[in-house]
């Protein structure tokens, strides 16, 4: 009908859907254009959603994405404002947002190597069952009842230097407690449950004491503000969220006894919606939360870090603000103490700082950095260590983020091509090749899906058409891939982002270095300028890819797998599901009929791995990779998640 919206829910057999909507005139326009209207000989009827009351059976939800804070609160949280909080008895935010801490550390690490190896066993069910007809099995699926069915062998799991008090960055929630008290914490459970009540963090062991200690000094300010918490029922209100980030300065050893010791760094961002609010109004209460936070920080024992101070003003429904959410940094008061004055000179340096290895790593506000930094360092080197790596290797970085495996690894090998398509993540990459002295990197800003094709052919030495630089593989895509990923190309879309990166010498952050390495405005001109001038013929080229939480695009796993020089893939996933996945798609059999894919929407209803089968019968007939070895990696101890590698080979 025409009707602006973002996204329509509706099950089979139910005779009530959902559609949600990008902003309020969007809903308001859809309610007067719907409501009454006739479809057939039924008439639709509009009505506000209603949380359904919070069933005491529910099983506890458990935080699906460890490394985006946002769900470790919960994907969708709210209050009422009205403090008739909606109750859920007997959960408590220790058990939501850490539900292993009950268990000792090892029997922990031996629950998710179970869970790990039911969901490995998927990828040996369903590359079996995909194997087209007329085609021999592959030799892993036959040897795997040799191994209880696994694709593979999985080696253990690495347990975290760290088990408490690890994460470097938390997201926490502003809202009503159960007893209706504005709280700065976790929530208790998902708002599509029903579930509003934001409790304190203090029970939660994987939440250190420094950012308990800010949640607790920001909640403290929230009782006196004159400015109204965020009310997610009917969303209003201003005060959000708040992101307690730690950093490091200097790369010494890490001393374990003593957590706060190595911390020095710490970057505090408010999330707010200053819509309709007076901006005298809003840069006084700035002015009195800034005293807040370094009066709590001076008062404490001993006193907190506190370097930098960010305002993320975002408009949207839900706290998962786009990376382009308008951001800007606060002064940080240097009156109160001494020790602060000096933090003060730097307050417009709105960045901190990590260490992995001996290499050190500059973020912005809202680039992603793994949140267990200790564990981190032995994930990559994992991943390294299975690479192959070699000064005739090209290693492709895909996912790169602030450019941490790449730039890790790029000692040992000839050349690294990151592609992220955060820009100031990017802009992080180039900023911390240069700190590090590292010239063997090269980092392309653009979705992965639009330049993996592209960027395979370009160190093939193949010229490039140049349309294909911009018709993109993506026009292949069949069926569906997470909403995130659907975007349409535009054939100026690759240019467009090439302007959109952020060039390091205008950045706000830089204190005036200008960092000046023409690659670094390079991007996607880049490719299609002429390539690489030296892309020689790399021997071995291998790609170690990390994406988020959905797994790869379609476009990119069949970019690699018909690539047929990259022999060897290393995988790192947080989620073991879209791993599998993925390497269903990648390891399963081809035959030369190709099914052209169906447009039908029967995939609404498929699994992941139903999915995966469906897409590998429209696989261009190539060698497939066959899983080698696997091992996780716990970054996340007390919660059920880890990170997961797994070596593929041709
Ligand atoms: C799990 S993080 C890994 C980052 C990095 N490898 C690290 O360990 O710090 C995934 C990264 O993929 C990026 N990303 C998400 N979708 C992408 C896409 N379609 N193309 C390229 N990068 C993407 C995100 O911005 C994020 O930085």
């Amino acid at each position: 009908m025409g009707i602006l919206h973002k996204t329509t829910k509706k099950r089979k057999g139910m005779t009530v859907g959902f559609v949600s909507f990008e902003n309020a005139d969007q809903l308001k326009n859809a309610v007067e254009e719907l409501n009454g209207k006739s479809i057939g000989n039924k008439h639709i009827k509009v009505a506000d959603v209603l949380p359904r009351s919070f069933v005491k059976k529910t099983k506890p939800t458990i935080p699906e994405d460890p490394n985006d804070p946002l769900l470790l609160n919960g994907s969708e949280n709210g209050n009422n404002g009205d403090n008739s909080v909606v109750v859920s008895k007997g959960r408590s935010v220790r058990s939501v947002v850490t539900p292993l801490a009950h268990m000792p550390y090892n029997e922990q690490l031996d629950h998710k190597k179970k869970s790990l190896e039911q969901i490995l066993k998927k990828l040996t069910r369903n590359a079996r069952k995909a194997c087209p007809e007329g085609v021999p099995q592959p030799k892993w699926i036959l040897k795997s009842r040799e191994i209880g069915g696994l694709p593979c062998k999985l080696e253990g799991i690495i347990e975290s230097p760290l088990v408490n008090g690890y994460r470097n960055k938390c997201e926490f929630s502003v809202g009503y407690s159960l007893h209706g008290k504005a709280t700065v914490g976790f929530l208790l459970g998902n708002f599509r449950e029903g579930v509003i009540a934001v409790e304190e963090p203090i029970d939660c062991p994987n939440v250190s004491r420094v950012a308990c200690k800010f949640a607790s000094i920001f909640q403290e300010f929230l009782q006196h503000s004159g400015l109204p918490i965020w009310n997610r029922l009917n969303n209003t209100g201003f005060w959000r969220q708040l992101t307690v980030r730690e950093g490091k300065n200097s790369g010494q050893a890490f001393v374990v006894e003593s957590l706060e010791a190595n911390i020095s760094e710490v970057m505090l961002m408010v999330q707010v919606c200053s819509v309709d609010i007076d901006d005298e109004v809003v840069k006084h209460e700035f002015q009195k939360m800034s005293q807040a936070f370094v009066q709590g920080a001076t008062s404490s024992s001993p006193s907190l870090p506190l370097t930098s101070l960010v305002i993320q003003d975002h408009k949207g429904i839900s706290n998962a603000a786009p990376a382009d959410a308008p951001l800007h940094s606060l002064p940080i008061p240097n009156s109160l103490s001494d020790s602060l004055q000096e933090t003060a000179s730097s307050s417009l340096d709105t960045r901190i700082h990590d260490y992995i290895g001996n290499l050190c790593f500059s973020i912005s506000p809202t680039a992603f950095f793994q949140v267990n930094t200790l564990a981190a360092e032995k994930l990559y080197s994992l991943a390294g260590d299975w690479a192959g790596l070699g000064p005739d290797t090209l290693l492709f970085d895909v996912c790169c983020g602030t450019g941490t495996i790449g730039l890790t690894l790029a000692h040992r090998v000839g050349k690294v091509v990151g592609i992220e398509m955060n820009a100031s993540a990017v802009s992080d990459a180039h900023r911390n090749a240069e700190i590090n002295g590292i010239k063997n990197c090269r980092f392309v800003c653009a979705k992965a899906e639009d330049v993996m094709g592209s960027l395979l052919k370009e160190y093939l030495n193949t010229p490039l058409e140049e349309e294909t630089l911009h018709v993109s593989e993506s026009n292949d895509t069949e069926g569906p891939v997470n909403e995130a990923l659907t975007d349409k190309l535009d054939p100026d879309s690759l240019i467009q982002r090439t302007d959109d990166v952020e060039s390091p010498s205008s950045c706000p952050q830089d204190n005036g270095k200008n960092l000046e390495d023409p690659s670094q405005k390079s991007c996607i001109s880049e490719i299609k300028n002429g390539m690489d001038a030296l892309a020689p013929m790399y021997k071995n080229v291998v790609a170690i890819v990390d994406p988020p939480r959905m797994g790869l695009h379609p476009v990119v796993i069949k970019a690699l797998r018909t690539h047929p020089h990259l022999r060897r893939l290393v995988y790192i996933s947080c989620n073991p599901e879209s791993l599998v996945a993925n390497a269903i798609e990648l390891c399963t059999p081809t035959s030369d009929k190709t099914e052209k894919g169906k447009n039908n929407r029967a995939w609404r209803n498929m699994s992941s791995a139903g999915l995966a089968r469906h897409r590998t019968k429209s696989m261009p007939n190539s060698e497939p990779f066959r899983p080698v070895k696997a091992m996780a990696v716990d970054l996340f101890p007390h919660t059920p998640h880890c990170e997961m590698v797994m070596l593929l080979e041709r």
